[in-house]
């Protein structure tokens, strides 16, 4: 990858693309942009209050506008977890740079995402997180241009892994 590419991370919600995007960002001296908060610019509410009153196919819709509409040259990009359901929104993220994939075992993401119930995700009501899961884990695989697990590690080693990873010095 070229050394002002953008680095834009998808994977299931909890698999810490808004916490190591940041982190990445801070290492890098890059523009962190977080596509929920996109999102939220643009209706002027929580995606909560969204998701509730609208449902998912029209927050996941509003996730494809907020991310076609955006130049992430260079950015170090969070994706909310269902943008991987549109094709042109991976497209067009792609034309900054690569779509890396933070891979989670069900497992982690089970305790990790212990409030499930009461928090947003963009999917069929009456769905859990392991049929979420199931549904999402080839989508992710077959977008992304390099993958990672790091759950073993903690957020600073995951950081380094991934730079590495991308062929970007750790120490930077
Ligand atoms: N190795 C790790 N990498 C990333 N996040 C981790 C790790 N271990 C624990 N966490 C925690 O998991 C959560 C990930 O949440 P978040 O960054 O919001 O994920 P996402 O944006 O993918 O939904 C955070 O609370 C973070 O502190
Ligand atoms: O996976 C999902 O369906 C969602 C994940 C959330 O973002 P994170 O992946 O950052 O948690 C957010 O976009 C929205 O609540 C829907
Ligand atoms: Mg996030």
């Amino acid at each position: 990858m070229n050394s002002d590419d953008a680095i834009i991370l998808i994977g299931m919600p909890a698999s810490g693309k808004s916490t190591l995007g940041r982190m990445l960002a801070a290492r890098l001296r890059r523009k962190f942009v977080d596509t929920d908060t996109l999102i939220e610019t643009a209706t002027g509410e929580p995606l909560q209050h969204t998701l509730d009153r609208e449902g998912y196919l029209k927050l996941r819709d509003l996730e494809e506008q907020a991310i076609l509409a955006e130049d992430f040259h260079s950015a170090i990009v969070a994706t909310g977890g269902s943008a991987v359901y549109s094709e042109a929104a991976m497209a067009h993220l792609r034309q900054f740079g690569p779509l890396v994939f933070l891979d989670v075992p069900l497992t982690e993401l089970n305790i990790r995402l212990s409030n499930f119930g009461s928090r947003g995700i963009a999917s069929a009501p009456g769905s859990g997180l392991a049929d979420i899961y199931a549904d999402r884990q080839p989508r992710y695989l077959r977008t992304a241009d390099y993958q990672i697990n790091v759950t073993e590690r903690s957020e600073t080693e995951a950081v380094n892994a991934i730079l590495e990873m991308l062929g970007l010095t750790p120490s930077v």
